[in-house]
């Protein structure tokens, strides 16, 4: 599956039209919505999609003020690859009752930040430590972790913009070992990444950074996902 990011911060009325139009010729199967900081509301982008477009919206939030109650669906994310307690449950605490209240479906995920070679907004913002990119035994210990704690789906990220995606070999070796289904993103900029991402076992590539550049690319991203 393709996941293709938009962060409300980033798109002006044009771009999300834009994006819209795109999206409706070549169909990613989903639509994440949310940025690590965001300023602008998330909801009229939630609105505008789920008014034109098909494509499952689902909310990715770095923070509870971006939950909105128009979307489809929330990755209820717990950052297990970090030690901020925040993070890991303070946040959901803060927005259960009203996620519940207003019936939102929530998909429990273990979000894992990966080393991608450079910062990233994930990383400063949340103030944790990305897993080493060659520690690819910590990184299967912490998804089966997640798993064990009864997390429905993996996550890793190696952050918007990352130089170096996550690698092939770290990909297969926490596939192995893992039930649910498994994410990826993060720098994942030419269709030879996103290619070689789903060879290694990744179910859902997530792509933000370069489709906001060239949204033309959605249509070969689209038809390699087909064919993976
Ligand atoms: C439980 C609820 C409702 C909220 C907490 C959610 C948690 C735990 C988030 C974990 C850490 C985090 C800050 C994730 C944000 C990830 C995200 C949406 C990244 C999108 O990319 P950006 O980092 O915004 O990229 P740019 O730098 O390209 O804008
Ligand atoms: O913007 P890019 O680098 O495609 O990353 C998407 C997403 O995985 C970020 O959390
Ligand atoms: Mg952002």
């Amino acid at each position: 599956m393709l996941a293709l990011l938009i962060d409300p911060d980033k798109c002006r009325d044009k771009d999300l039209e834009k994006q819209t139009h795109l999206i409706n010729i070549y169909h990613p199967e989903l639509i994440l919505v949310g940025g690590s900081l965001t300023t602008q509301p998330v909801d009229p982008v939630v609105e505008y999609l789920k008014q034109h477009t098909d494509v499952p919206v689902v909310l990715y939030p770095g923070h509870p003020s971006q939950v909105s109650y128009k979307a489809d669906a929330l990755l209820f994310l717990s950052m297990i690859s970090g030690r901020n307690a925040e993070l890991l449950i303070g946040a959901h605490v803060t927005a259960a009752p009203a996620i519940r209240q207003n019936r939102l479906e929530t998909i429990p995920t273990g979000y894992m930040l990966i080393d991608g070679g450079s910062p990233t907004s994930v990383e400063y913002i949340s103030q944790t430590r990305p897993i080493p990119a060659e520690k690819n035994d910590i990184a299967v210990a912490t998804a089966m972790a997640g798993e064990m704690l009864g997390l429905r789906m993996i996550y890793m990220d190696a952050g918007s913009g990352a130089k170096n995606a996550i690698s092939a070999d770290m990909i297969r070796r926490v596939k192995e070992h893992l039930q649910s289904p498994l994410m990826i993103g993060g720098g994942i900029n030419t269709p030879e990444k996103l290619k070689a991402a789903f060879s290694a076992g990744a179910d859902i590539v997530v792509v933000g950074n370069v489709l906001e550049k060239d949204p033309t690319l959605l249509k070969q991203f689209t038809e390699i996902t087909a064919q993976s």
